[in-house]
């Protein structure tokens, strides 16, 4: 089990945000979180990648318990996440948003060029490279000189998408990867995807794009007022008749 989230609770002043959920994300699966506006699912999100403390429960990644520890750290151990919104920086070209060093990092450290100059070069060398191979990958080589305020909503955000592969996480949580997306964009984003899960990685993702969700994920969650109420592979998810009322107001 690569990631297991244990019976999590957030409150948030007098509001259960999220209440004593558990779920489970399988080596190498894709995983998906849905539920109405407000579920709590992006608050799950960041009490797993360590943005907020959880109030209650413990989350396990590679069956250590990561609960207590910051989001900085939690990602360079190898779970990183996105924001629905892109968190890149929008006077930047999409290279340099790459090439921003994630914190962890040697090269960020200002001692360390004073030391051993060529290690830190040997290093750019090596993101550069990296960050050129994702760009393509993702389909924004061409893009690579341009700001990330001159690409379209979707094109931000798969670039935010890829940004996170500088940090070569084994788990990704997508908070909402096909909002805006264009169709076309949503069908290349979902190639890549399926690819990079060849390629080895885990996917835990939220979307209230269900045609989205049901066709990259092996198994989903579903979340309602803080709780889960569901869990199952699509087909059972969408055939589910809380879930049907909940999540779809009643219209099969
Ligand atoms: N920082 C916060 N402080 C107080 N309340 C919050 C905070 N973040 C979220 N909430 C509340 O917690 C509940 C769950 O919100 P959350 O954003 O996690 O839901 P969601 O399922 O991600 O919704 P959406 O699909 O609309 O993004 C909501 O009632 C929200 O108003």
């Amino acid at each position: 089990m690569l990631l297991n989230v244990n019976r999590v609770s957030k409150i948030f002043g007098g509001l259960i945000a999220v209440n004593d959920v558990s779920l489970k994300v399988q080596t190498n699966s894709i995983t998906g979180l849905i539920g109405p506006n407000g579920a709590g699912k992006s608050t799950l999100f960041n009490c797993i990648a360590g943005y907020y403390p959880a109030t209650n429960g413990d989350v396990y990644f590679k069956e250590e318990k990561i609960s207590h520890l910051p989001a900085n750290k939690i990602a360079t151990l190898g779970l990183a996440r996105t924001f629905q919104t892109s968190q890149g920086f929008a006077q930047m070209t999409v290279m340099e948003n790459m090439m921003v060093i994630p914190k962890g990092q040697r090269g960020e450290h200002p001692w360390w060029g004073l030391i051993n100059g060529k290690k830190v070069k040997e290093q750019e060398e090596e993101h550069r490279n990296n960050a050129l191979k994702l760009l393509e990958e993702f389909g924004l080589l061409e893009r690579k000189n341009d700001l990330i305020a001159n690409l379209s909503a979707g094109e931000a955000r798969i670039a935010e998408i890829a940004r996170q592969f500088m940090l070569n996480p084994e788990v990704l949580l997508l908070d909402e990867p096909a909002a805006g997306i264009n169709p076309t964009l949503q069908n290349q984003l979902v190639k890549i995807l399926l690819k990079l899960r060849a390629q080895g990685l885990t996917l835990l993702i939220v979307d209230h794009n269900l045609g989205f969700i049901s066709s990259l994920c092996d198994y989903i969650y579903v979340l309602n007022l803080g709780q889960n109420i569901a869990e199952g592979t699509p087909q059972e998810i969408f055939k589910n008749p809380k879930v049907i009322e909940v999540y779809l107001g009643g219209t099969a």
